[in-house]
């Protein structure tokens, strides 16, 4: 890669990004301070099966399902930025012209106050009521009961005007700010969209010494003061031993026996608490290079957004949710960066339309839900985002 060690704005990438035309990616890791930014100057961006150990260096933005219009996309690192070194960096494959056109872009006074890329067509979305999802509940209720299924995740948007004031750089700095141990993150791709979200949930991530990591997330309560001291109801035991469970399922069906598991305990993410137990492989110990990619086609969607069984629940959701979750509960992250690769849920998100905004939250539903208090979770869910635009009211 080549380097330029001049220092840029993060705000001054984006804007030359979004005027060239570009993808690009900002995102910083839980527990850490370094922001990492991608453009991608590659006419095309969609893949298929995401490989993630013969992945260049770049950020995958993945959606719930590849359907209606919804893909995979690899922003490649063909400009890579890190907050760490400063420097601006470009892949040695990166062509020349397009190279000398971002380099203007990035110079020029013309490319400020540019926006952000918005999605080519805007699909009419449903937004369920409270009768609505409360109804949907009771249905999931039921068909749990008739055996149908054990969990559903079932989930709802809602659309709302943006702040005038609105900057998404002025976001992602509160975003930060105010959540240190998420996976903070803002993608914009063009006719794809923006998205900013600060996650709570590994989906997987292998960090540069080869250590394997996801983990089992479910059960959810306001954040108390000392989360060591939070009492769980059966409910949210349950649920969130179902992950653990098809956890434990991925691996035994890739016949994987070392590993390590840690938990469940309480973590905060945000205004919230969940219960999370954390799985751990030395991928040189088990001689399993592949596991990552592996585990990704077994995981997603996960027990955590979907359900269990997966497909029934799967099933459930298309037919009851009344809405496409688009980038929703899909995932998203670096691959193959010098930090390793790092997929978490796209969870506490929203997407920046022109000048709308629509976020997103969903509830993992059991035999022993309340619907009502379903809904309430699912409100307390979209805080994460609602505190955010809050701070340009
Ligand atoms: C589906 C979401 O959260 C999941 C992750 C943690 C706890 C959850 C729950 O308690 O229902 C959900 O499974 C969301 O944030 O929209």
């Amino acid at each position: 890669m080549g380097a330029e060690p001049q220092e840029f704005s993060l705000e001054r990438i984006f804007q030359a990004a979004i005027a060239q035309n570009r993808a690009v990616a900002f995102w910083r890791l839980p527990h850490t301070k370094e922001v990492n930014i991608c453009v991608s100057l590659q006419e095309n961006l969609l893949i298929h099966q995401p490989k993630l150990e013969e992945s260049p260096f770049g950020f995958l933005f993945s959606p719930f399902q590849e359907s209606g219009g919804y893909r995979n996309n690899f922003i490649k690192a063909d400009i890579h930025y890190s907050t760490e070194t400063g420097a601006l960096t470009f892949s040695p494959d990166v062509p020349a012209a397009a190279l000398e056109d971002f380099k203007e872009a990035l110079a020029s006074s013309s490319t400020l106050n540019v926006g952000w890329h918005t999605p080519s067509t805007v699909i009419e979305q449903k937004h369920q009521t409270e009768e609505g999802f409360v109804a949907a509940v009771e249905k999931a209720k039921e068909a749990i009961g008739n055996g149908e299924m054990e969990k559903v995740v079932l989930s709802r948007n809602i659309q709302r005007a943006l702040p005038v004031s609105f900057s998404p750089f002025g976001a992602f700095a509160t975003v930060q700010q105010e959540y240190p141990r998420a996976f903070v993150s803002l993608v914009s791709v063009p006719e794809v969209g923006t998205w900013m979200g600060a996650s709570p949930e590994i989906l997987v991530s292998i960090n540069p010494e080869q250590i394997f990591h996801t983990v089992a997330l479910a059960g959810t309560q306001p954040a108390a003061e000392n989360p060591a001291e939070a009492i769980w109801r059966q409910k949210e035991i349950e649920e969130q031993g179902m992950v653990e469970r098809y956890i434990l399922s991925c691996f035994k069906s890739l016949r994987l026996r070392e590993y390590t598991e840690v938990g469940p305990r309480t973590v905060i993410a945000g205004n919230l608490m969940h219960l999370r137990t954390d799985f751990k492989v030395d991928l040189k110990e088990v001689n399993f290079p592949t596991l990552g990619s592996a585990m990704l086609a077994l995981l997603h969607p996960t027990s955590a957004v979907c359900g269990l069984p997966k497909e029934p629940a799967l099933e459930f959701i298309l037919a009851h949710e009344g809405y496409n979750r688009a980038y929703y509960s899909g995932y998203l992250g670096p691959v193959g960066s010098p930090g390793g690769t790092h997929l978490f849920v796209n969870l506490r998100c929203m997407e920046l339309l022109k000048n709308d905004v629509i976020l997103f939250a969903g509830a993992g539903i059991t035999g022993d839900s309340n619907p009502q208090k379903e809904w309430q979770e699912t409100q307390h869910k979209m805080q994460t985002m609602q505190k955010i635009l809050s701070t340009f009211e």
